[in-house]
Order: C-alpha cells, then structure tokens, then sequence
C-alpha cells in the first residue's frame, strides 16, 4: 500500500485548510529510500502571527463548553484515529521509517491515549479551603480554588513519534479548555497534519489550533517568543530543550529531552532475562528513542557472559526496510548516522572492541555491540540515537552508581537483580525520573508518569500530570 504518489498538503491556518501565501514549501523524504513523499508549506512569521492570534482569540469559548462537550469531540477523535491507523501509520513509516507494525500501533496506542485522557479530565476538581484552618483566619472565608485554562499551549513534537508524541501534548490542553499552536517535526509532519485533519473531522472548531509547518530553524524561536503563547510542551533533543528555556520567558515549560539510560547489571542478576530486556530496550526502532537503553554497566564477574547472550541475539534483530517490518531501519538522516558512526569510531580508536556490528549501507547502520568502552569514550557519555550499545565493565554495584549519576542525562534506569532489596537500594540512589527493576527502560504505559531530571527535562507527563500542566489555580473568595 505504499504511496508513491506525492502530496502538496495544506496546513491549518486562520481556521482554514491552506498553504503557505509566500507559495514556499518544505520537501519531506523518505529516510530510507530517499523518495519525496510529498510537501508542507512553510509558514511566514506574519502568517503565524495571524494565525495564532486567532487561534489565541477562539479559547475562551472553547473553555466556555462543558467538559462532557469537549470529552465528545476528543472520544471522537480517538475513533477517527483508530479508524485510520493504516493510512496514518504508513505516513508515518514513510516518513520517519518506523516499522509498519509500530507505525500502525503508534495510532492506536493515540487513540488509547486520548481516550484516557478524557476520562481521567472528568476526575480532576479543584478543592474549597475555609479561611480558620489557618491560625488567626476567619471562618466566613470560603476559597474556592478552581482550575482554569492557561491559555494557549504551544505543543513541539520530535520525529520518532510524530503522531503520539504531538498528541499526547495536544489532547491534555484541548481538553482542559486551551487553544493549541502545533509545531511538528518537520520529518514527521505530514503525519502530524493527518493527526489534526482527523481532529478537525471529529468536529473541533477549526480556529482553535494553527498547525504551524515551516522549519525549527526558522520559525521555532518566533514560535517559542510569542507574546499569545502561554505555555510550551516540548519534546526533542537536550540543546534544542535548553535554547527554548533561554528563549521564553515567564511561562510554564514541559520539557522531555533526551537520555542516556544505563541498564544495571549486578553480579546476581537473571542473565537471560536481562539480555532479552536489554536487546529489546537498546535496538528497537534503531535505538531512536528517548527512552533507549543507551550503555550497559555490568559487573565484572558476569560482563564476558552477559556479553555472549546479548550478542547472541543482536545478531538475530532484522535490519532493513520498514516495509518489511524490520527491527533496524535505515536512520532519520545521514547526519544522525554520520554522529553516531563518529561515536563508533571514537571508542574503536580509544580500545573498544566491536562484538557485531559496525558496518554501514548510507543512514542504514548494521546493531552494533561494543564492549570494554571506557569514561574516556565519547560513546560513555554522549547519546547516540542510533542502534549501538556500549559494554562498560564495573568493579561493583557502587561504581555502577557513581557512573549512571555521573551522566548530564537523567531520564531512566534499569537495574537488573535477583535480589530486590538491593535493586530497590541502587534505584533509590539513582539520579533519574524513572527506574525499572528488571526490565527495560521505556514510557508506558502511559498513564504512569513520565519525566527526566537534569538534562533530561522539567516538568512530568503522563495523562494525570499532563492534564494538571495546562491548568492552572483560579481562587474566588466567598466572604460571608
Ligand atoms: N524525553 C523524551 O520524551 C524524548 C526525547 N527525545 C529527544 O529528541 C531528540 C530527537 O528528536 P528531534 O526531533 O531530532 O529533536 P529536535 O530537538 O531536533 O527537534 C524537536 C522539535 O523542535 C523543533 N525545533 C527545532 N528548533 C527549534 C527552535 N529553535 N525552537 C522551537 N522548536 C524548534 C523541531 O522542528 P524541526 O523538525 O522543523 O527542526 C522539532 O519539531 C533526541 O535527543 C531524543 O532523545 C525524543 C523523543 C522523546
Ligand atoms: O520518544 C520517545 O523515545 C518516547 O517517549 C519513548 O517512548 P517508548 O518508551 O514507549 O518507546
């Protein structure tokens, strides 16, 4: 079912499906066989300001319908989504070469969420507070501390999860009776304009998002500095999350950046299981994800073991086309696959061995396994976004703290145990949002909470704690 056809999409701008008046556009291509898929327009500063002024003017009455109204319109969305996880997921396995089968479930696991999110909005209340529970204060006092609206929410998605990722920003806020300006990867947006066509067809009132294609580049800082904006989420990488928190001022950020999550392997651990967990967790989708097991320290005693069964199943992952279901697909760009390689090359010329491995077709680079990496190797540190795993050997489970805290990253942790108590000890003393005991890092299920400390992030998601993100405390004061 792949189309070869090319599409020039329209985006959504002054409350209409259009392109761009400059007539300019952005090119998007396949990562994996270079294909054009087809074009988004890209949006003038005038243009967005336009647009997101009316976008910014159409909340009050959005915030104005009741719940049960708003609730509609998003359940209604989710079954449009479900109704189009084929169509969507091949946009987004074209774009992003994502493996079918993730790309269409990508779809799905959106529905759920959204789904989820109406429900748990529906259990959200404010709280009432009498004045004499403080000392000195009076009891005809009744504070009424309601949640309102922020206003209107900039939403900012990366490109490896272009649909779940965009509306897992977007949902909370439509919800909570905000406005939304949309920023989607540029690799990613025709999916994300697929996402918000099926939103608009639900039956929102189209004024109340601006879908702002156009490159980061070039519009983000414009975007980010918007005197409508009242909050921004954001996910994507660590530098672009820290030049967006320089740039905005005096309004609430989320930010989830990127990672470096160690699994933990003590001397103690179940080594088969850890290995299935951590091939699963490192090499799925060609390690582009956040939430990636990104370096394994492992106890000495255990390491050349655990080596020959994690290595035992690299060499079984499939690698190549997303059409074919592969697990290792060809990367987003020859820039990411040049970083990575130059990460592969830095540890090999400082001693590393490769297990498997290290061989490359253009942005398609083979699972690589890495052992005997050392604090002295970039590929220690840095995070790949790509699929290889560095080996780093410890003397015990201390060592193995010290360098998971050492890392700019917090955003997960594996810690691989047969003993709990000790497990539970080393998660305590990690520096992360999150710590898996043994099994791999990743976000689900959704409504757990989700977030990164350090260069990781600020703020949580999660469906309870995005929903509380986009609200905020309006008191009234009952003075009786
Ligand atoms: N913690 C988490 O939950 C997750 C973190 N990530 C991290 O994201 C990174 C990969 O994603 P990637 O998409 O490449 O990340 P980027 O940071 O490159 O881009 C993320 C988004 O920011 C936009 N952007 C770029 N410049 C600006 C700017 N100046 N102002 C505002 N927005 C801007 C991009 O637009 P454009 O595409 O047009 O450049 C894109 O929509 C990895 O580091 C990964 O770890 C990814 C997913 C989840
Ligand atoms: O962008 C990411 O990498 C995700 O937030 C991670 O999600 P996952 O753990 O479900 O892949």
């Amino acid at each position: 079912m792949t189309t070869k056809t090319e599409l020039s999409l329209k985006t959504l701008i002054h409350g209409e499906w259009n392109v761009s008046e400059s007539g300019k556009s952005v090119e998007i291509s396949s990562p994996h066989n270079g294909e054009t898929i087809g074009q988004v327009p890209s949006l003038s500063q005038e243009e967005l300001d336009a647009s997101i002024k009316k976008t910014a003017d159409a909340q009050s009455a959005w915030a104005e319908k009741s719940i049960q109204e708003r609730g509609e319109i998003l359940k209604k969305w989710a079954e449009i989504l479900e109704e189009r996880k084929e169509e969507i997921g091949e946009s987004i396995m074209l774009e992003v070469a994502k493996k079918r089968s993730s790309a269409v479930s990508e779809v799905s696991r959106t529905a759920e969420y959204i789904r989820y999110t109406v429900e748990e909005a529906f259990r959200l209340d404010g709280s009432v507070k009498r004045g004499d529970g403080f000392k000195g204060g009076n009891p005809n006092k009744i504070g009424l501390a309601e949640k309102t609206p922020r206003g209107t929410i900039l939403a900012i998605g990366p490109f490896n999860y272009p649909v779940n990722l965009s509306a897992s920003k977007i949902a909370p806020a439509l919800m909570q009776g905000n406005s939304v300006i949309f920023k989607p990867a540029t690799q990613g947006a025709i999916s994300g304009i697929k996402l918000i066509e099926a939103l608009i067809d639900a039956g929102l009132p189209s004024d109340l998002v601006t879908v702002a294609t156009g490159r980061g580049s070039v519009i983000g800082d414009f975007l980010v500095q918007h005197p409508e904006v009242d909050m921004i989420t954001f996910t994507g990488g660590t530098a672009t999350g820290r030049h967006i928190a320089d740039l905005s001022s005096m309004i609430p950020l989320v930010l989830e950046l990127g990672g470096k999550d160690p699994a933990i392997v003590l001397e103690d651990a179940d080594l088969d299981k850890a290995a299935k967990e951590i091939v699963a967790g490192a090499y799925s989708y060609s390690g582009q994800r956040c939430t990636a097991i990104k370096r394994v320290l492992v106890q000495n005693e255990k390491a050349d073991e655990l080596v020959q069964k994690i290595t035992d199943q690299v060499e079984g992952i499939s690698v190549g086309m997303p059409e074919d279901d592969a697990t290792v697909t060809p990367l987003i760009n020859d820039k990411s696959a040049d970083y990575v390689q130059s990460l592969i090359d830095d540890a090999k010329e400082k001693g590393a061995t490769v297990v498997t491995g290290d061989k490359r077709e253009g942005n398609l680079l083979y699972p690589t396994l890495l052992d005997h990496v050392t604090p002295d190797m970039k590929i220690a540190w840095e995070e790949p976004f790509g699929p290889v795993l560095p080996i780093i050997r410890v003397s015990d489970s201390e060592e193995a703290i010290r360098l998971a805290n050492e890392s700019d990253y917090g955003l997960q942790a594996s810690v691989f145990s047969t003993d709990m108590d000790k497990a539970i000890g080393i998660a305590q003393k990690l520096e992360v949002g999150t710590v898996q005991l043994n099994a791999k890092t990743e976000r689900g299920p959704d409504h757990f909470p989700f977030l990164g400390v350090k260069g990781s992030g600020l703020g949580v998601q999660g469906i309870r704690e995005s929903l509380e993100s986009v609200v905020r405390d309006k008191v009234t004061v009952i003075n009786m």
